[in-house]
């Protein structure tokens, strides 16, 4: 029987190039194949990496895989993780390499992009500058407005209930505390007092609230990894086989809480002609005022200014509610789950003597709400610090789109001429137990970030003040929870400052240990549960639950 010829040659002529275009290309020839593969699959498909990243186990994985292979691997065919700062993170995150689309298919509000999705540096560094200084640090310690915020908060709400549980002598849960306090004070700042959450006082609500977002984070895969297959079941209206109903549900929920409050803000600020109100202080809305008035200044550039200040503000309400209910977010929830861990490890038994160090410190403030001397505490700057490199609250993957020709990789591992489009990520999680630069990694020891002249509970491990200043510029570099470059966090000085009055105010008046009823421990089986951002969560889905005690007069 004869051979038809023309089929089997375009056959084999399909099957060669699906050979060299799927195989031989990605294993031999990219670039990309001169770096070591995490999995065997690895440079041909991306199927290994999304199904640690589906089971929310990608940050341990990754991190396995550099422990094993060094300073850059490649996690998929088109994916490479680095893990260092020469050829790591000081080339990607400095400039010049993207955020791709996996920010805004998922962090996106009311379908208006916020800066930390936008994946372009232009539009988002002219965000930016028009939010930074309202969170600058000088912004921040001179407001009367953060700090008569912060004192209500403290003395009204959490000092009242931090009480009532010490006077029951039952346990109390730790991270929803937290979550409520630190949604209350960021959204104060942002909305003033009157315009935002009161969670602290709100236990139920807020635990409501807590559990939906908590809950749709699980979610976010989908979208954001798999954005094809996600959007063609929902356009064949089948996008609940991958997305529980609910989850849009609970969006749209929480977009219209949000935009409620901006609504109020607004009311505020137009009430006021647009300037600071010097009359309540507390209640104005810092961070609304600021981006909404500087949209407003750059739309009267473009257009002919017919339209009326209120219409201006109603074209931009969208715009503004996107990145307010970001920054909202992304304040609480990161900040929280830090707090948490911090909260664990004080209460640790073996780490009393850190607890009582701590409230020995806070005990020398002469006005607990002067940001300035809180800031300049140094056991509390230590702690914050070493729970921050422990227990980043971002410990996985930040995703970048490389540039062309780009070269990557720490001296000795360095690959050239990456090609335009490749994703580069790295993960705190892993530069933070970089034993080179932080000795005995996976212990929490503050002491390393204390001088050998600073008061400390526990022996300092260094010999000299050189050695000690030497040790702190090589942990500075490789210290990364709130990222760096252009996109670094606007918040880490809101972070710092809420961190630290919420732990001035409850150590300074409180012991807690971790609790036991005599069968389990309050912290049972504590870990990271999480992909981008981290829970602290304990054995059963439990949070951390802590016995309080007040001290003398509190
Ligand atoms: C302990 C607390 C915090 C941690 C650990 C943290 C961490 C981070 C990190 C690692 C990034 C970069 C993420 C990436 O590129 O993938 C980031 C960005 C960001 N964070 Fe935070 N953050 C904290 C608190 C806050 C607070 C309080 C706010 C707001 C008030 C905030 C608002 C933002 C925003 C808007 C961005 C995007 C910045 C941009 O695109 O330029 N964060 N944060």
């Amino acid at each position: 029987m004869a051979i038809p010829i023309v089929p089997t040659v375009t056959a084999l002529l399909l099957l060669s190039l699906a050979l060299y275009r799927f195989i031989i290309f990605p294993a031999f020839i990219s670039p990309l194949a001169k770096i070591p593969a995490a999995h065997w699959s690895a440079p041909f498909s991306r199927l290994w990496i999304l199904y640690y990243r589906s089971r929310e186990e990608e940050t341990p994985t990754i991190h396995a895989a550099h422990q094993r292979l060094g300073p850059i691997v490649r996690v998929a065919p088109n994916d490479i993780s680095v893990n260092s700062v020469e050829g790591g993170i000081r080339n990607v995150y400095a400039g010049g390499y993207e955020k791709g689309d996996w920010y805004q298919n998922v962090f996106k509000n009311y379908d208006v992009m916020p800066m930390f999705a936008m994946p372009d540096h232009g539009p988002h560094s002219k965000r930016k500058r028009m939010l930074s200084n309202i969170y600058a640090k000088t912004t921040l310690q001179s407001s009367s407005a953060l700090s008569t915020i912060t004192k209500v908060l403290m003395e009204e709400r959490l000092m009242p209930r931090l009480r009532q549980v010490a006077q029951s002598g039952k346990p109390s849960e730790f991270y929803w505390l937290f979550a409520s306090l630190t949604s209350d004070i960021v959204s104060a700042y942002m909305f003033g007092l009157a315009q935002g959450t009161n969670y602290t006082q709100q236990s139920d609500v807020s635990a409501r609230f807590f559990a939906h977002y908590k809950a749709r984070q699980r979610y976010q895969f989908w979208p954001q990894d798999v954005p094809s297959l996600t959007r063609w079941l929902g356009k064949a209206g089948l996008k609940w086989l991958l997305v529980p109903k609910w989850v849009d549900e609970a969006n749209a929920s929480m977009q219209e809480n949000v935009l409620t409050m901006c609504d109020a803000a607004e009311r505020v600020v137009s009430e006021a002609g647009g300037e600071k109100d010097a009359g309540f202080p507390e209640d104005w809305p810092n961070v609304y005022a600021q981006l909404r008035n500087a949209l407003l200044k750059e739309q009267a550039t473009k257009t002919d200014m017919s339209g009326s200040v209120e219409e201006l503000v109603q074209e931009q309400r969208l715009a503004v509610a996107s990145e307010m209910l970001d920054h909202l977010f992304a304040g609480f929830d990161t900040s929280s789950i830090s707090l948490t861990f911090l909260a664990w490890e004080l209460s640790k038994p073996e780490n009393t003597v850190w607890q009582e160090a701590l409230r020995n410190e806070i005990s020398t403030l002469q006005d607990k709400y002067d940001a300035k001397a809180v800031d300049s505490l140094p056991l509390l700057q230590a702690i914050v610090q070493e729970t921050l490199r422990l227990h980043a609250a971002i410990p996985g993957n930040q995703p970048r789109i490389t540039p062309a020709a780009a070269t990557l990789g720490a001296p000795g591992h360095s690959i050239s001429d990456l090609p335009p489009g490749v994703r580069v990520q790295a993960q705190a999680w892993s530069l933070h137990r970089e034993p080179s630069v932080f000795p005995d990694p996976e212990s929490w020891k503050p002491e390393r970030w204390l001088s050998s002249s600073s008061p400390s509970p526990v022996p300092s491990p260094y010999a000299s003040e050189a050695a000690y200043e030497h040790a702190q510029k090589e942990m500075g570099r490789w210290f990364w929870a709130f990222g760096s470059g252009g996109r670094m966090c606007v918040g880490s000085n809101l972070a710092m400052y809420d961190m630290k009055a919420i732990v001035v105010a409850i150590w300074g008046s409180f012991r807690t240990t971790v609790a036991s009823d005599g069968v389990r421990r309050g912290d049972e089986g504590m870990v990271h549960r999480g992909g981008y951002v981290a829970e602290p969560v304990g054995k059963d889905g439990r949070f951390l639950e802590l016995n309080v005690e007040v001290l003398g007069d509190s």
